[in-house]
């Protein structure tokens, strides 16, 4: 069975259909052991996806897929098969649904719980169109719902009779096993054969239809197609196996290789090696602080391992809270637990704290609790695109009255910062790093008042200020050093908190005739604007410029690459502060 040529999908025999969900099965665990991305969500869904393609006629009708990363099976069955040979690099194949790539792709957002209110929307849309031979399709994961935002949605879906079809693609897991109420409810669910009028979704209004082996294509036809008939908002709840058809997927107890990185196919293994992660690093951290500091407690949102919070999790079982993909909720319910007396450490990936900034704002920092935040994945992450770079924390947390940010440089910093944080009993932290390895560590050469001072240039008077942030105090040593040759004198500082502006940072600033930051968040909002506008309100004359990403959605790709691109590496700092400072022409009216 040829998967470049499955324009005839709908009429394939059973026998045919078979060598088809044989096909893309060896083909995604070529594929993606090779490149890495998310294996065990899409072996889950082969049948799930063949029979929602047979059935459903996209893009006329409208499929929405929550989070997306289980889309590889539609996105061979659109025809993409080929894109598998660049899944993830930078100008190929997108490890979520891309609206460039195809017409069968809607809602790029990997951000999950998503899908149902994006459902909701269309079908609206369709009704005051008039066009009501369109079908709208949500598949959600068993995870994704346990997230508020899908559960607002179905509200909305079940006090109406327009027609919806949410598929519950339900696995019983998120990484680990999905948690809580509703996990246990669709637990019951899949080991009896309900009542249907006993389900949770019949009595808010949606037609429950299953379990359905989710593995079974007419089974799962038969069920759709029922719910098209029905002409109403149904649930269909399907019940997959996360890993299906490869066993070290279906074996693998951290996550059924939930994402993987590149692994041999034969064996499922990966190369070992290689220096330890941020991720791990902070894991091993917050497994000693849980010894010396007993009043900390950890929350994740359905990320234990991703986070690095096993360990912990391992050592305090009873200090460590899985709240589901439910960031809102753990931020708030975080601040319960501070103000119940104990320092909570929400750990998140950069990015899905987004999701969460009123909490932060007015459950948090309003109420000045003692919470910190680590933010894994912070910056430029690499293949997973757009909505995963971590790069909007800095510029949203920095309008945060009293909270207090830290982002550091090396393994030492990081031990050091991460006590420092939680010893702050007045207002919230928050510390981020990036998902790489930590490099070595980078000695001070002295300190003062709590920044550090990594690079002192031999000039007189001081010529340039270079303030990095966490880990791009690499890059902007090397571009000192650089700079150097060109007999351009440098200090490098790492602040270490970078909020609130430290006040002598502005007295260094002052002392030179030209500050340039360093940042992977947001050029404008993070540490270069505060930082400008606090030496502006000090009347410190020195020009400040700033460095960082640019407020654009940037594509997938290796991180390193994407930093070079975005002008954050060493030859980039070196050359622009090279320009800045021998061609000041705009400047010279500031320059002393
Ligand atoms: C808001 C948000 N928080 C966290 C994540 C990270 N994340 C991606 S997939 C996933 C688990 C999803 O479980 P489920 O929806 O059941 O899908 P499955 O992988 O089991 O198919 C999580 C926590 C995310 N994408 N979005
Ligand atoms: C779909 C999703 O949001 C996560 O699975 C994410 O892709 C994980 O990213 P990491 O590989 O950086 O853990
Ligand atoms: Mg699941």
């Amino acid at each position: 069975m040829s998967l470049h040529h499955i324009s005839r999908l709908r009429e394939l025999s059973a026998t045919e259909l078979d060598r088809l969900t044989a096909a893309i099965r060896e083909l995604l665990i070529t594929k993606v052991c090779a490149a890495g991305g998310h294996l065990g969500p899409n072996l889950g869904v082969v049948e799930l996806t063949t029979a929602l393609h047979r059935v459903f006629r996209s893009p006329h009708d409208r499929i929405v897929f929550d989070t997306g990363h289980q889309s590889y099976v539609h996105k061979i069955l659109t025809g993409r098969a080929d894109g598998f040979d660049t899944l993830r690099a930078a100008g190929g194949l997108a490890g979520y649904p891309q609206r460039a790539e195809s017409e069968h792709d809607l809602v790029e957002n990997s951000h999950a719980s998503t899908a149902l209110s994006y459902a909701d929307g269309l079908a609206k849309a369709h009704q005051l169109r008039g066009e009501s031979d369109r079908r709208v399709v949500a598949v959600i994961g068993d995870g994704a719902l346990t997230g508020g935002l899908a559960w607002e949605a179905l509200n909305n879906l079940g006090g109406s009779t327009r027609p919806v079809v949410v598929v519950l693609n339900d696995n019983g897991r998120s990484y680990d096993p999905t948690v809580g109420g509703l996990a246990d409810h669709l637990t019951t669910l899949r080991a009896n054969e309900p009542d249907p009028g006993s389900t949770l979704f019949q009595r808010i209004g949606l037609t429950y239809l299953g379990p359905v082996d989710g593995h079974d294509i007419p089974a799962l036809e038969a069920a759709f197609r029922t719910a098209v008939e029905l002409d109403r908002p149904v649930l269909v709840h399907c019940v997959t196996q996360k890993g299906r058809g490869y066993l070290p997927a279906e074996t693998d107890a951290a996550d059924h290789m939930h994402g993987i990185g590149v692994l041999d196919p034969a064996t499922g293994t990966a190369k070992s090696g290689g220096a330890p992660s941020w991720t791990s690093l902070f894991g091993a951290e917050m497994a000693d602080l849980g010894a010396e500091h007993p009043e900390v407690v950890a929350l994740t949102a359905a990320m234990l391992r991703p986070v690095g919070l096993h360990r912990f999790a391992q050592r305090y079982p009873d200090r460590i809270f899985d709240v589901g993909i439910a960031e809102q909720h753990a931020v708030t319910s975080a601040a319960g637990l501070a103000m119940g007396g104990l320092h909570p450490v929400v750990c998140l990936y950069a990015t899905f704290l987004n999701r969460a900034i009123d909490q932060v704002l007015m459950d948090v920092a309003l109420h000045q609790l003692p919470v910190t935040f680590v933010l894994d994945r912070a910056g430029i992450t690499g293949p997973d695109g757009p909505s995963h770079h971590g790069m909007w924390d800095l510029a949203l947390l920095s309008q945060v009255p009293g909270m207090r940010v830290a982002s550091p440089r090396d393994t030492t910093q990081l031990a050091a910062l991460l006590r420092e944080a939680v010893a702050v009993k007045t207002g919230p932290t928050a510390l981020r790093f990036p998902k790489a390895s930590a490099g070595q560590d980078i000695p001070a050469r002295n300190r003062m008042d709590g920044l550090d001072i990594l690079y002192r240039g031999e000039h007189q008077p001081l010529d340039v200020l270079l303030v990095s942030a966490g880990v791009l105090a690499g890059p902007a040593l090397a571009a000192a050093e650089l700079l150097a040759h060109h007999h351009i004198g440098v200090t490098v500082v790492d602040p270490r908190w970078l909020f609130p502006i430290n006040p002598t940072l502005v007295h260094l600033a002052a002392r030179h005739r030209l500050v340039v930051t360093v940042e992977d968040g947001l050029r404008t909002g993070g540490l270069g604007t505060a930082l400008a506008q606090a030496c502006a309100d000090a009347r410190v004359a020195t020009p400040v410029h700033n460095l960082g990403l640019p407020a654009a959605f940037l594509d997938h790709g290796a991180r390193g690459d994407i930093l070079t691109a975005c002008g954050l590496d060493a030859e980039n700092i070196a050359d622009t502060v090279r320009a800045l400072f021998e061609h000041p022409a705009p400047l010279k009216g500031l320059l002393r």
